[in-house]
């Protein structure tokens, strides 16, 4: 997609989105310039009819400077401009400190900076915890680094929200992220945390081969899920160490930066729900009575 090129909608653009994809109004596969243009109505439907966002809001976007955000990014001031929507927007970087690799994603969101005229905040894991991925990564090693990237991550971009004074966060998240959740959560409930991740992602790749549909068909599963009422939910609390979002006494986040600080990483890892079960777990995770903060995923 070029970025800069203010994308109105042409004449001779007649596509639409349908549930079997985008297709012009007589059936047919829709050429480049239409596809944009179908892609991007389909978004503003959609922010439209679930009335997402409302005049005058702040609005960051997470920008990883990977091609899903750098497309939300664009999108979003597009149609900001088109629909005349108020928005005031960001975008809004967590540098995870690995280098080789954000640090060359960061140059690509500082471009969009600037093609897109939208304010930028970096905020940086060194700065909010004290560690760098790269130092995590030296204490514990290659197997479990995710878990303190993705924790980190979502609370690091909470903290940015705060930080701008932001209304809401959109994020690049796609179909296939949301499948892989769904498929996740029922892997989860019958075996362990973090088991099976690497399968539910070649799985979804696998049926979407065999049917593109499918990815759609799983969120709509997902969507369809009751909570038995019986079922007592976590409550959205504070974290009483850090002040942020947790349904804990203590957030995830503060039980890993606990074991690091500690040097002990790898007591905050791993299912931390079941905190009686001595067997299963360890000191700190104990004293805290810590459980998790939720589906932590990006
Ligand atoms: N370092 C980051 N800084 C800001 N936002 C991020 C960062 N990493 C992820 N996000 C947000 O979370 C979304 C999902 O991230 P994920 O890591 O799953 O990457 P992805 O699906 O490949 O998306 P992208 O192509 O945008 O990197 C991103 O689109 C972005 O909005």
């Amino acid at each position: 997609m070029e970025p800069t090129a203010a994308r109105r909608p042409k004449a001779g653009c007649v596509a639409s989105a349908t549930n079997e994809g985008l297709l012009s109004n007589d059936l047919k596969p829709i050429n480049k310039e239409c596809f944009y243009v179908a892609f991007e109505e389909e978004i503003h439907s959609v922010i439209v009819n679930n009335k997402l966002f409302k005049p005058g809001e702040r609005i960051a976007i997470g920008a990883s400077g990977g091609k899903d955000s750098t497309v939300l990014a664009y999108v979003m001031s597009e149609l900001n401009r088109r629909h005349n929507y108020g928005l005031d927007l960001f975008l809004l970087s967590v540098d995870e400190g690995i280098t080789g690799y954000r640090d060359d994603s960061l140059e690509t969101v500082k471009r969009n900076e600037i093609q897109y005229g939208l304010p930028l905040k970096v905020v940086s894991y060194k700065d909010l915890y004290g560690w760098t991925m790269d130092e995590i990564v030296k204490m514990i090693g290659l197997k479990n680094n995710c878990t303190f990237c993705g924790v980190f991550r979502r609370q690091a971009l909470d903290r940015g929200a705060a930080l701008l004074k932001v209304d809401k966060l959109a994020t690049g998240h796609n179909a296939d992220d949301i499948a892989e959740t769904v498929l996740l959560n029922i892997l989860r409930g019958i075996y362990s945390p973090n088991a099976y991740r690497g399968f539910a992602r070649e799985f979804i790749k696998d049926l979407e081969r065999i049917r593109p549909r499918a990815i759609l068909d799983i969120i709509k599963s997902g969507e369809d899920f009751r909570i038995a009422t019986t079922t007592k939910m976590p409550e959205q609390g504070t974290c009483q160490r850090c002040g942020y979002i947790s349904s804990q006494k203590w957030c995830k986040a503060c039980v890993l930066l606990d074991g690091l600080n500690r040097g002990l990483p790898k007591l905050g890892i791993g299912r931390t729900r079941g905190v009686n079960r001595k067997d299963e777990q360890p000191n700190v995770v104990k004293n805290i009575q810590s459980k998790p903060c939720g589906s932590l995923d990006f």
